[in-house]
């Protein structure tokens, strides 16, 4: 099986270039496995995914850290983001937000479908996520949100890879670590170190097992 990983910063997988003797660099070749960081956002992530995602890949593992609306999931917490969706992709119209299924253009919520899912993937909580250009840090906005979306995660490029790999009909799963609750910012309140930690333990463990 052809494994494409799929990151955004390398920070977010050093104990998996650690562990593997990775090359420091941004797009890793081995034999097992290759390795893609991005840049964080969609943009980068869509850049980055056109240069080197192909069909010779049968699976795409994005990892990342999140932020969680959900106060219940621990810091640290290993998901498995099942749906992934464009946020503030559509049009304000006045107090309503029309989206591009709405519009007319298409669709914004895309949903994992694949039959691969091992034990290590099985055990994992699974999520419905949001992915948003603007990190959320504001009461009112993360109201709205809340109630228009009812996402448990947010990130900065996950529904861009599962766009991806859907138009290419390549199997895709989201993995991602809890680092932060969405809430207004405070950075002193982010357990970056534990999430990252957390993440690659798991994703060590589905690499050597798989
Ligand atoms: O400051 C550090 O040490 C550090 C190390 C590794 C990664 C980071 C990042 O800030 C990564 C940005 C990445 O994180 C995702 N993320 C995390 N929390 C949220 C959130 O609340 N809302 C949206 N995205 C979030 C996002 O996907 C970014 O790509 C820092």
């Amino acid at each position: 099986m052809k494994l494409l990983i799929v990151a955004a910063t390398r920070p977010e997988i050093e104990f998996l270039y650690e562990q593997f003797n990775l090359p420091k660099v941004d797009f890793v070749r081995t034999d097992e496995f290759d390795v893609l960081i991005t840049g964080v956002g969609m943009t980068a992530t869509a850049f980055a995914l056109g240069q080197h995602l192909n069909t010779s890949y049968n699976l795409v593992l994005n990892l990342g850290i999140a932020g969680s609306f959900d106060r219940t999931i621990p810091l640290g917490s290993v998901l498995n983001i099942i749906s992934d969706e464009f946020a503030e992709l559509g049009a304000e119209d006045k107090d309503a937000f029309l989206t591009l299924d709405a519009l007319g253009f298409g669709q914004t919520k895309y949903t994992a479908h694949h039959n691969l899912l091992n034990d290590y993937i099985k055990r994992l909580k699974k999520v419905n996520g949001i992915t948003v250009n603007c990190v959320h840090g504001n009461e009112g906005s993360i109201r709205s949100i809340i109630q228009r979306l009812a996402p448990v995660t947010e990130s900065m490029e996950g529904a861009a890879v599962l766009y991806a790999c859907t138009k290419i009909s390549i199997p895709c799963v989201q993995v991602r670590s809890i680092s932060n609750y969405v809430e207004p910012r405070n950075r002193e309140n982010w357990q970056i170190g534990l999430a990252i930690k957390n993440l690659n333990t798991w994703a060590i463990g589905f690499l050597t097992n798989t």
